[in-house]
């Protein structure tokens, strides 16, 4: 089942074409990592594919509809996105926080932050323990940990995350990308933009490589990320490493 698609999608910022021509296809149950270097049109192709503004031309279908027919309160309860940078949060408690999460759905206050959902989500971020604590004070990866918590707490099929993993530490880098891993389990359709490209290989089932505004290559990672791509689109060199502890190295 397609969850989320889009055909030929172009976006222009001023004189500059910066998306130009993408497509994607998301499956039920399937991870796909968004690829490519520094400036290459990641963040802006997942503000179009959040429905957050619309291409210049192109397509873009959230389930059965054209994302310009979804009203805005069923994108909501359909497709959570987790931005880049969330910036600095309000000073309130990192549960009530959360529980924005349930606001789709018509929850709001004790009847929110009560909700099994929102346990829920706290639980598997590893936030119960921080969940009275202000969001505002919390670290860089505590604050990733809070957005992936607020968007599973309302529970959509699919979910955008821009860098996620970008903040955190690797242990909880690791199990950040392990919880996206299992939210197909659930028939969840998941979208990350990633930078760790170790990461990207192991835990995604199709990685799709921008460069310059357009979508270069995509299918699983090993087609994708040959020695030629590495050295044409991110100008590094694969050194491969016998008896390491990883097999390769990049150089520049
Ligand atoms: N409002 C804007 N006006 C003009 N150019 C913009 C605007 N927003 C983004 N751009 C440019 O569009 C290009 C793509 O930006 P985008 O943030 O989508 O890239 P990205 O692949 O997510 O990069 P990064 O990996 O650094 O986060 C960049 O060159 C950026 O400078």
């Amino acid at each position: 089942m397609i969850l989320l698609q889009a055909r030929d999608v172009s976006l222009r910022r001023g004189d500059r074409a910066v998306v130009s021509a993408a497509s994607l296809t998301l499956a039920k149950g399937r991870v796909i990592g968004l690829i490519g270097p520094n400036g290459a049109g990641k963040s802006t192709f997942m503000r179009l594919l959040a429905g957050l503004e619309p291409p210049d031309c192109g397509d873009i279908r959230l389930l059965d509809r054209g994302m310009g027919q979804v009203p805005p309160a069923l994108r909501a309860r359909q497709l959570a996105f987790i931005a880049q940078d969330g910036g600095t949060p309000p000073p309130m408690p990192v549960r009530a926080l959360v529980a924005l999460g349930r606001l789709p759905h018509g929850q709001v206050n004790d009847h929110a932050a009560r909700h099994p959902a929102v346990d829920h989500a706290l639980g598997v971020t590893g936030l119960l323990n921080l969940h009275t604590r202000p969001a505002s004070h919390l670290s860089g990866g505590e604050r990733a940990r809070m957005h992936l918590a607020r968007a599973l707490a309302t529970d959509t099929p699919v979910i955008l995350a821009d860098e996620p993993i970008a903040a955190l530490d690797p242990a909880h880098a690791l199990s950040m990308m392990q919880l996206f891993r299992q939210q197909t389990g659930q028939g969840k359709g998941i979208v990350i933009v990633l930078h760790d490209l170790v990461l990207a290989t192991r835990f995604c089932d199709e990685l799709v490589l921008m460069d310059d505004g357009a979508v270069i290559r995509h299918g699983p990672a090993m087609q994708v990320l040959d020695d030629d791509i590495m050295r044409t689109v991110y100008g590094v060199t694969v050194r491969r490493v016998e008896n390491a502890v990883l097999p390769w190295t990049l150089c520049r």
